[in-house]
């Protein structure tokens, strides 16, 4: 018998995404697939894609639907996990991919989302590279309850991280400009979302640090400097259902800022080596060769993130790029990648690292 999981959210676009994975997995038997209103209804209904599962029921989500499992995989609107898990039991494997337990500072939470916080989790980034060169996974293996990243952070920290761990950036000049697909938004209808407003435009929102990712990347990155970063983030909104195209620049290190006018080569050579360390043997992150620059396209449906990192010698500022696809690791197949480290399996199990372009 293999591993049962319960999915809560199935018609969702996160559900939908783990349903794909979880039906690829060697591993997985998939148990009860839950939803909200759409309780009774079946997943068909709402995941044509989903052959396997189209004649499944969809249960209302509650502790006595979900319990029973190995693990439970929640993709439900924030607030809605903290309850559930609380009745799950300590020893069920528990993945939320909502925001309710990714940020340790209570504060921080009360700024962002307002409410009470209810509390942290194990996060799940494995790749996340911490400042003492560790990686996050080590904190993953054998976890019962585990927070999955927000989607616009897994593609900023990525980017990132490894100058940090690695001592090359400035921590208090961090500017990140995202573009994502509509997915990201889920599927609730939203007026700002409707074909005819997106399509053949791009759009800004959550402009002037409002953006509740932003604590977020600055949780991360704060892991791998060992000190605080402070980041300015906007996020864009690209006529495509899913990708998320990170552009971060910081400023270089004052060492090798002082460097730059003598030796710029050998500033250059620091910053590639950082995240060349930083990947170096990773299944799923990817420094693409010099000359190359990620794209949304290459990441679709892969659990990967392709990053380039380049130095603007002119004005002394790392640019580093990452592509992922918000619902595969940005979501759906973290949260995967996360529940193999939790059970003990290896941690790419079941994961695709082949895109779908064009
Ligand atoms: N989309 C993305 O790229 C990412 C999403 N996430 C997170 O994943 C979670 C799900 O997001 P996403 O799939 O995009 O959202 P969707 O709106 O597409 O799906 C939401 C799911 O939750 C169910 N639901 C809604 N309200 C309730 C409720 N009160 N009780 C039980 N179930 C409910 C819905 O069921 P019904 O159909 O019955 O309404 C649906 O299955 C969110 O927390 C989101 O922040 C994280 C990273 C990226
Ligand atoms: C395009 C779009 O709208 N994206 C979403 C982020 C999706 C995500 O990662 O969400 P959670 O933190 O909610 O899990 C947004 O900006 O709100």
């Amino acid at each position: 018998m293999g591993i049962t999981a319960a999915v809560a959210g199935a018609s969702g676009y996160a559900g939908g995404e783990l349903l794909r994975l979880l039906l690829a997995h060697p591993d997985f038997e998939i148990g009860t697939l839950s939803a909200g209103g759409n309780a009774g209804s079946t997943l068909g209904e709402h995941q044509p894609h989903l052959l396997p599962l189209a004649d499944r029921v969809l249960a209302e989500t509650t502790p006595q639907t979900l319990r029973g499992h190995d693990v439970v995989f929640l993709a439900l609107p924030h607030g809605a996990s903290a309850a559930l898990a609380a009745e799950l039991g300590p020893d069920t494997v528990v993945i939320d991919c909502g925001a309710d337990h990714r940020l340790s500072d209570a504060q921080a939470w009360a700024e962002f989302y307002g409410g009470e916080h209810a509390g942290t989790w194990a996060y799940g980034l494995p790749e996340l590279t911490h400042a003492d060169g560790t990686k996050q996974r080590a904190q993953l293996a054998g976890a019962t309850r585990i927070a999955v990243p927000g989607c616009y952070p897994t593609a900023a920290t990525l980017a990132l991280a490894p100058g940090f761990a690695a001592g090359v950036l400035e921590a208090d000049d961090v500017v990140v400009v995202a573009a994502s697909g509509t997915s990201g938004a889920g599927k609730a209808v939203k007026p700002h979302l409707l074909g005819s407003e997106v399509m053949g435009s791009m759009s800004p929102y959550g402009v002037g640090g409002i953006h509740r990712h932003t604590p977020e990347m600055e949780q991360c990155l704060g892991v791998a400097a060992g000190q605080g970063v402070t980041v300015s983030f906007t996020p864009t909104l690209a006529p495509m259902a899913r990708g998320i195209l990170a552009t971060a620049t910081a400023r270089l290190a004052p060492s090798l800022q002082a460097q730059l006018a003598d030796d710029p080569q050998a500033v250059e050579s620091a910053v590639r080596d950082a995240w060349g360390r930083a990947y170096d043997g990773e299944t799923f992150v990817h420094l693409l060769p010099e000359g190359r620059w990620p794209r949304t396209a290459d990441t679709l449906g892969a659990n990967t993130a392709l990053v380039q990192v380049a130095l603007d010698r002119r004005v002394g500022r790392v640019v580093a790029i990452s592509a992922i696809d918000n619902l595969t690791k940005g979501t759906a197949g973290g949260a995967v990648q996360s529940a193999n480290l939790a059970l003990g399996l290896p941690e790419g199990l079941g994961l695709p690292v082949a895109g779908l372009a064009p």
